[in-house]
């Protein structure tokens, strides 16, 4: 991941992904969730092209180099986007000069804004892989990924990639070894969800027994992970679950009509990825997800992404 420090530009890029398996348990008295989480890093990535400047101002725009695939229009470009916390947050982690060490980033997305998918993670984890090499700091990924674990829960496994457990937060990672790729198609919505309104709808169904309660402390579902690692589709598909699936829909219920288009044109199993509202749909293979992705396409008008995973974490380009 080294850089010269003289470089003046550098350009990262981090993976999104996919909850394979989401079990969620009752809220802590800090808001947060406990989560055992079987994350898939995909092949939707995001690139963060970070430039020093010698002022020590931080900025962050899209990038004039590379076009976003997908709307940025609900994107703060400013000190609240995460790419930017992360190059703040990594600054005073290192103790370096807020007075010379600046940077302007540039971001170019591929990975939908507020579908589930932990786009916004990503850009942190590129950024801060980007100005770890701007900065010529030594940090080995490992490293990163802890130090990424304050921005979000997401952002330690978008620095990590490939496929893990995560516990906690979801930041408490433990890498699978899967075997072989495995095929998904990604069906995004035109419109986003918050993520702790979908946490939060979570519970208030749950009060009202409208939803399973969640363990105190979820555990990770093991059918999932011996799936992964056999790389058996099938066994997968018929695996996965994702307790922010019913929130989601109660949010969202036009999510159940695609997901029944999907079950009829032939794919494995149709779930709510993450937070939602980005749909995963499973496939037998890299031909079945082409297929897939066509048919459902036609139907419902909702352009489809063939994706595969696992991919690679952050690195410098
Ligand atoms: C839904 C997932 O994407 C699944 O991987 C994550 O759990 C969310 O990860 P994230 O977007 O990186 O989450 P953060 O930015 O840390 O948190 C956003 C908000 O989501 C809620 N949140 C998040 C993670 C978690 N384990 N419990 C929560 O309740 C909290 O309200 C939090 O304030
Ligand atoms: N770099 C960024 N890209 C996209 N959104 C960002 C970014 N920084 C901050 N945000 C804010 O975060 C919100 C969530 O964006 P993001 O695309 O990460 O959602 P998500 O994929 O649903 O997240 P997750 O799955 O991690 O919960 C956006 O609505 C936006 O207001």
């Amino acid at each position: 991941m080294s850089a010269p420090s003289s470089a003046r530009h550098v350009t990262a890029t981090a993976p999104g992904k996919v909850n394979l398996s989401l079990r969620v348990g009752p809220p802590r008295p800090d808001g947060y969730h406990p989560v055992a989480s079987v994350y898939l890093a995909v092949s939707l990535r995001e690139a963060v092209t970070a430039t020093a400047r010698p002022d020590g101002r931080i900025t962050v725009g899209p990038s004039s180099r590379q076009v976003s695939l997908v709307d940025t229009t609900d994107v703060p470009w400013d000190e609240r986007n995460l790419a930017h916390r992360a190059a703040v947050h990594l600054r005073s982690h290192l103790g370096l000069d807020p007075e010379t060490h600046g940077v302007d980033l540039e971001v170019a997305k591929q990975v939908p804004v507020a579908g589930g998918m932990g786009g916004g993670s990503a850009d942190a984890a590129a950024a801060l892989m980007a100005c770890a090499a701007l900065w010529d700091t030594g940090l080995t990924r490992a490293r990163l990924a802890e130090i990424a674990e304050p921005l979000g829960a997401d952002v330690p496994f978008a620095v990590l990639g490939g496929a893990a457990v995560g516990l906690g937060t979801g930041a408490d990672l433990t890498p699978v070894a899967a075997r072989r790729p495995v095929h998904l198609v990604l069906l995004p919505a035109d419109a986003g969800l918050s993520t702790p309104v979908v946490f939060r709808t979570l519970d208030e169904l749950r009060a009202a027994g409208r939803a399973p309660a969640g363990r105190d402390v979820p555990e990770v579902d093991e059918d999932v992970v011996r799936a992964l690692t056999r790389a058996d589709p099938l066994a997968l598909a018929t695996a996965m679950e994702n307790d922010l699936q019913a929130p989601a829909v109660a949010l969202f219920p036009e999510l159940s009509d695609v997901m029944d288009v999907a079950m009829d044109e032939g794919a494995l199993r149709a779930m709510v990825s993450g937070s939602g509202p980005t749909l995963l749909l499973a496939a037998h293979s890299e031909q079945d997800a082409l297929r897939l992705a066509t048919a459902v396409e036609e139907r419902t008008g909702v352009a489809a992404l063939p994706v595969h995973g696992p991919v690679p974490g952050a690195h410098v380009l």
